[in-house]
């Protein structure tokens, strides 16, 4: 028997299953209203069978909100709250919303007014300095709370989450770091705990004693000088005290330089945070971040580390994610890959969330179900990557016949080469997806065939195609830079694979992406493995700053040359800073604005586009990564040749895997 799916309650709230829609501020609301872009994305939540939506960050006003966000800071909002309420609740799950002021996380250039906080320190996220609350201020801002929490409750909402984490306004409240006040606000941490607890105080009086609250704090600030668990499970005592009915435990803040959501994050690795919560009151505790499979999910509750458990971005990725698992179909969700491009990276581009695997998220208004095609098509399809899957399946779903040459003997393409470096291996996982959704369609996947234009018009001919689908990606490009003999001169591509060997002092020319793949692959050489780390750990063998060393320098000399400005600028920005993070801490020697003049038996010729001096850096081994180029000379062959061609993926363009499923997706619906 599933605890995950088994009933259970939030208070008075009694909830179908365990499993909780965490926020996520989704962009949609351009002008704060609920529209049907909203209501059709939370009801295909609903529908999927989650327990309780929260729905993403609602601006209780307007000093602390951000763009494109849902408001609830005005009673006009009511009528398409109740609308998004009633379509949740026609699916049989719960909704909260979750009231949402940044502090001094608001950009004045978004808000248009100075933001607030408790004291005037500069924001890490913004650059800019917030001016400080004083007391009548605050009282206006536990009014916009409790006004805020009353207008949920007309509206038909089944409670609402107060967010008191991430270091917005309320956690820059609970922190010393950012709370420097003398008054009744500032001081020690029950001082500094005040304005949390009267805004709760607050919204209680405002929705009465029955209806549910849930707080969502930070398990550990993870920011130096900050509040850990232990000031964690303070507040959230004294929260259970004041009548919260629930405690949603996230990680650390926005700006905290350890990675919370990234795919390099191990899946559940925070659920320890929620279990140090769950150990100091006795209301339900939501463990949450990277909770990424229903199995995982289920043994978070089975080890009695959470009572719910919370996905934002795995139902992104697959909003049918609870049905599949409670009919056992696990092995048919698509999986959030924890790669941020298309949902966290959007949001930073102020741009509304997608999803990288999953084109039809934040879509699901406009473009309904997958149409059944009147005519079923007979298609060829060139090439087994993510786009020629992803266009299999959409296309199969749609009422066609698909066929598939694949040149190699293995599907995904290059997702093996991105799934290659340390921690990004959840890029395999889509490949497997699709290649699993393609094989359970019935899709046929001819391996070891190359295709030729010949091949093509002959199979068109005598096997009755009508349509054709080149989807053959991309091959990296060999530049024509001056070489003497004596140098190994690789590519990353075969390097990634492991089909070629570096030697001990390596030089990665391009500090794109792939640069930085291959060097964090190449970083990790001789370094401590996981299982070995556990053993002398628990030995207390070697002390914490020898195993550092031993985790983080292997056995080889990188160098990464960049022409221009920036390593790694293709990287999305919730990312970047991680892997550049890594780069450092594997003493990567990054060297941007250097141009590689020669590659010569002693190492390489580079000049300094600053400066112009040059130099030779010595290398044993040269890593080309410098980009790749379409292979689109089949679709060049054969246009104006067949009836019906298309070219999708890095065939077309080589870009990024939600520009390959993306466009396979509209490519297979039309
Ligand atoms: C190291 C590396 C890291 C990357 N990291 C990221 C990342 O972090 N995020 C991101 O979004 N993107 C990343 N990318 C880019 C991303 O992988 C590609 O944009 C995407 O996979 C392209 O998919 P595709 O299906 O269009 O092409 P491909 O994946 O190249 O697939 C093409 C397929 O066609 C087959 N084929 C080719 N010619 C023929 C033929 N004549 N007959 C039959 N079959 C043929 C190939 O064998 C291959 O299987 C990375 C790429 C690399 C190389
Ligand atoms: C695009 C995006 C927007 C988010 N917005 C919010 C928000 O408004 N409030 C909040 O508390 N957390 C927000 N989060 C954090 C999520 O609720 C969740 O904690 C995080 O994504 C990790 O969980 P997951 O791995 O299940 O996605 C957001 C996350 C993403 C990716
Ligand atoms: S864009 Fe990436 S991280 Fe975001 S939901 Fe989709 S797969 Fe997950």
């Amino acid at each position: 028997m599933s605890i995950l799916f088994s009933p259970a309650k939030i208070g008075t709230l009694q909830l179908r299953n365990r499993l909780v829609m965490t926020p996520m501020h989704l962009g949609y609301s351009p002008k704060g209203e609920v529209n049907d872009q909203l209501i059709e994305f939370y009801r295909a939540r609903a529908r999927g069978g989650v327990g309780l939506i929260i729905v993403g960050g609602c601006g209780i006003d307007r000093i602390g909100n951000a763009f494109g966000m849902t408001q609830i800071d005005d009673d006009r909002y009511i009528p398409g709250l109740r609308q998004l309420v009633d379509a949740v609740h026609a699916e049989g799950a719960k909704i909260v919303p979750q009231l949402y002021q940044a502090g001094r996380y608001a950009h004045s250039a978004l808000t248009g007014k100075p933001s607030v906080a408790p004291s005037p320190i500069p924001s890490k996220l913004t650059g800019q300095t917030p001016e400080e609350l004083t007391e009548e201020k605050i009282k206006e801002v536990i009014d916009s709370f409790s006004n805020a929490a009353k207008r949920a409750q007309t509206a038909g909402f089944d409670g609402v989450e107060i967010i008191a984490s991430a270091g917005y306004l309320i956690s820059q409240f609970l922190s010393p770091v950012t709370n420097q006040r003398t008054d009744r606000y500032g001081g020690d941490l029950e001082a500094r705990m005040t304005f949390g607890l009267e805004v709760v105080e607050a919204i209680r009086k405002a929705v009465g004693p029955d209806f549910p609250i849930i707080v969502r704090v930070a398990g550990n600030d993870f920011v130096p000088g900050s509040n850990t668990n232990t000031e964690s499970r303070a507040f959230c005592q004294a929260l259970e005290k004041v009548g919260v009915n629930a405690i949603n435990v996230t990680g650390g803040w926005h700006e905290t330089q350890v990675p919370q959501i990234t795919m390099n994050v191990p899946p559940g690795a925070y659920a320890y945070l929620a279990h140090g919560i769950k150990q100091a009151v006795s209301i339900p505790v939501i463990a949450c971040n990277r909770i990424n499979t229903p199995e995982l999910a289920e043994n978070i509750l089975e080890e009695g580390l959470a009572d719910f458990v919370g996905m934002a971005r795995p139902l992104l990725a697959d909003p049918e994610l609870p049905n599949k698992a409670m009919t056992g179909e696990t092995d048919s969700i698509r999986p959030c890959i924890g790669c941020n491009q298309g949902c966290l990276d959007n949001i930073f581009r102020l741009k509304p969330v997608s999803c990288l695997v999953n084109a039809e998220a934040g879509r699901e208004f406009e473009l309904g179900q997958i149409p059944q095609s009147a005519q079923t098509q007979k298609v060829l399809v060139i090439g087994a990557g993510c786009a020629g899957m992803e266009f299999a399946r959409v296309a199969t779903l749609g009422g066609h016949k698909v066929t598939i040459w694949e040149e190699s003997g293995q599907t995904g393409g290059q997702l093996a080469l991105a799934a290659a470096p340390p921690d990004r291996q959840d890029f395999g996982y889509l490949a497997n997806y699709l290649a699993r959704a393609c094989q359970k369609l019935g899709v046929e996947i001819n391996y070891n065939v190359k295709a030729t234009s010949d091949m093509i018009l002959t199979a068109v001919q005598n096997e009755g195609f009508n349509r054709v689908v080149i989807a053959t990606g991309a091959r990296p490009i060999t530049p024509s830079i001056k070489r003497e003999e004596g140098v190994k001169v690789l590519q990353a591509w075969d390097v990634l694979l492991g089909r070629e060997k570096t030697g001990q002092n390596v030089i990665i020319v391009g500090g794109g992406a792939v640069g930085v793949d291959t060097a964090l692959l190449l970083a990790e050489a001789g370094t401590l493995n996981s299982e070995t780390l556990r053993f002398l750990m628990l030995q207390h063998a070697e002390t914490d700053q020898e195993l550092y060393r031993l985790l983080t320098q292997g056995s080889k000399k990188i160098t990464v040359l960049e022409m221009v400005k920036g390593i790694g600028r293709d990287i999305g920005a919730s990312t970047r800073w991680s892997m550049l993070a890594d780069l450092k801490r594997h003493k990567v020697n990054c060297l941007d604005n250097h141009t590689v003049l020669e590659i010569r038996a002693d190492g390489v010729l580079v000049e300094s586009t600053g400066d112009s001096t040059q130099k030779v850096i010595p290398a044993d081994t040269v890593v080309l990564a410098i980009g790749s180029c379409s292979q689109n000379e089949l679709y060049n062959n054969l246009q104006g040749k067949l009836e019906i061609l298309s070219i999708i993926g890095d065939a077309a363009k080589p870009r990024k895997v939600l520009d390959a499923i993306h466009e396979a997706y509209a490519e297979g619906i039309k």
